[in-house]
């Protein structure tokens, strides 16, 4: 039997070896193996510039991290997030995730682009290109890639009458709302949310980890900081502040997240069908932050379809999709009545283009009603096997406890 730091340290060692490796393969020959992510600055000055412009995974390799690299001596981590709901500790950020904010200093370069609003008929989105610097969030996918526990969840529905099994086609875990948690009283169709009593779950909640807790931290502090931004954009000519109502401060608490799923395609065969995030349990008007971390992948929008009976003249926005190529730290911030009144989806990408290295896409939501939540739990995280990234295979595997 081996510690959890000894087996970490296989599990990351074989992740970065086999970075090297998908580096080998995408830049056409040029061996590198685990010893140069060790190499010094000054060898690594000399290196080439790669040609390659494929995106994602195989760039997640680059000279930045590797430089980082070079500083940390022993970049394993040493703390890990433990719950009795996760099936092995997770660990915390390593160091050379440089970028990635400490939430006790006030120093952050997150965002690491201004937030680029986009709008349309009931469309407000904010558009961080990136969010997280691109090295940093290349070597963040292969990390959260590595520690989190993924489950593959399949499920029956019924359709004109006959049973059909869905097995979906994507990986996904969710975490959020732990025992001290509490509902906050706020009004949801109009009747008051009451608070959540510790244990009245039948889904154990399970808190995020450290290292998504540090990651939702940076992502309410950025939307603090853009909504402030604007404010103080509309007022500096002289006007005063607008009184706030009911409305805003459940806007407010709306970017406070407390919940989070994690969903990782590993490969353009997987994917997420049109759909919105409209369950009941997030609210009428949700915020919604979503990370793109690995390969290049489009995101389509389109309007939901109208009324027949609606008399207003459709906007050019209905029926035409809009196409976000979420790049690796990229992040879409989905507000006000876009669920509403938006669909999304993450289709399957072409023979050509299908073998992109895996993307990874975290979600930062406010559950608010417990009874949704629970469902959620169960869709997300099912009551199939846990799986592990297994590096040396280069696929998820089947986890089981190892015996004492
Ligand atoms: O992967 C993405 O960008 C979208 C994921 C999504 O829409 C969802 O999980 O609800
Ligand atoms: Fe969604």
């Amino acid at each position: 039997m081996y510690s959890i730091r000894s087996k970490y340290r296989a599990i990351y060692t074989a992740s970065i070896n086999s970075c090297s490796l998908s580096a080998y393969i995408m830049s056409n020959k040029r061996t590198r193996t685990i010893d140069s992510f060790f190499m010094t600055s000054s060898s690594l000055a000399t290196k080439k510039p790669r040609t390659s412009t494929n995106s994602g995974f195989e760039e997640g390799c680059d000279e930045t991290i590797l430089k980082k690299r070079d500083n940390d001596t022993d970049n394993l981590p040493t703390n890990y997030s433990s719950h009795p709901t996760y099936p092995f500790p997770i660990p915390h950020l390593p160091s050379s995730i440089s970028h990635v904010p400490n939430p006790s200093t006030t120093t952050t370069t997150f965002p690491s682009s201004h937030g680029r609003p986009i709008t349309d008929t009931d469309l407000d989105l904010l558009y961080f290109e990136p969010f997280i610097p691109r090295p940093a969030s290349r070597h963040l996918f292969e990390f959260l890639r590595a520690s989190l526990p993924f489950y593959r969840v399949e499920y029956d529905i019924s359709r004109s009458g006959s049973k059909q099994h869905i097995r979906t086609p994507r990986w996904t875990t969710v975490f959020g709302l732990d025992d001290t948690s509490r509902f906050v009283a706020s009004t949801i169709d109009g009747s008051l949310v009451p608070n959540c009593a510790p244990g009245s779950y039948r889904a154990s909640p399970r808190p995020l980890p450290q290292c998504l807790e540090d990651l939702r931290v940076a992502v309410e502090r950025a939307l603090a900081g853009a909504k402030e931004k604007g404010s103080r954009q509309g007022t500096e000519d002289g006007e005063e502040e607008p009184k706030r109502g009911d409305a805003e401060e459940e806007k407010d608490e709306d970017a406070k997240f407390n919940f989070c799923l994690v969903n990782y395609y590993a490969s353009g065969a997987d994917s997420i069908s049109f759909h919105s995030d409209d369950e009941r349990f997030l609210g009428a008007s949700p915020t919604i932050a979503s990370l793109s971390l690995g390969a290049t992948r489009d995101f389509l929008m389109k309007h939901k379809p109208l009324l027949p009976q609606t008399t207003a003249a459709p906007s050019p926005a209905v029926g035409k999709p809009l196409k976000l190529p979420l790049a690796t730290g990229d992040m879409v911030v989905m507000r006000g009545a876009t669920q509403a009144n938006w669909l999304h989806a993450v289709p399957k990408r072409s023979r050509r283009n299908a073998r992109d290295g895996g993307r990874i896409n975290i979600t930062f939501r406010r559950a608010r009603v417990k009874a949704g939540t629970e469902n959620y739990y169960n869709y997300n995280v099912g009551a199939g096997p846990v799986y592990r990234w297994d590096a040396v295979d280069q696929e998820m595997k089947p986890w089981t406890k190892e015996k004492p």
